[in-house]
């Protein structure tokens, strides 16, 4: 397990302090298949994961939902055809916190 992804998950608050661009690139160094997109002026962490077929995207869909459910943060999944699209922000602070990239090195690990 990656170190990022067994490190605690902070509330969602939306007074919780942004990432600022050194840890961005921290962070994003141990992450090197996710990118930052930015929508409505929000900055998100995004990565797109390939399957063989519908149902294990889907199975995978699942498996993070679970760890969104356990972590009480909650990521945009787009399920397609042997294709999933993981979009992690945090909403009530419109940005990035560290949450989201623990929590996208945990989805790298579920995808596994
Ligand atoms: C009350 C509840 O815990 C909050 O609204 C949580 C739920 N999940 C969440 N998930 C994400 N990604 N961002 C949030 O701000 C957020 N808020």
């Amino acid at each position: 397990m990656s170190e990022l992804a067994q490190e605690k998950c902070q509330a969602c608050r939306g007074d919780a302090p942004q990432v600022t661009p050194e840890e961005r690139d921290t962070y994003l160094a141990d992450l090197p298949q996710w990118q930052i997109v930015e929508r409505d002026g929000i900055m998100q962490l995004e990565r797109v994961f390939t399957f063989r077929n519908f149902q294990q995207a889907l199975a995978f869909t699942n498996r993070v939902g679970e760890i969104a459910e356990a972590a009480g943060h909650h990521p945009a999944l787009l399920t397609e055809w042997g294709k999933v699209t993981v979009t992690w922000w945090s909403h009530e602070m419109k940005g990035l916190h560290k949450n989201d990239f623990i929590l996208a090195a945990r989805t790298d690990e579920v995808a596994a």
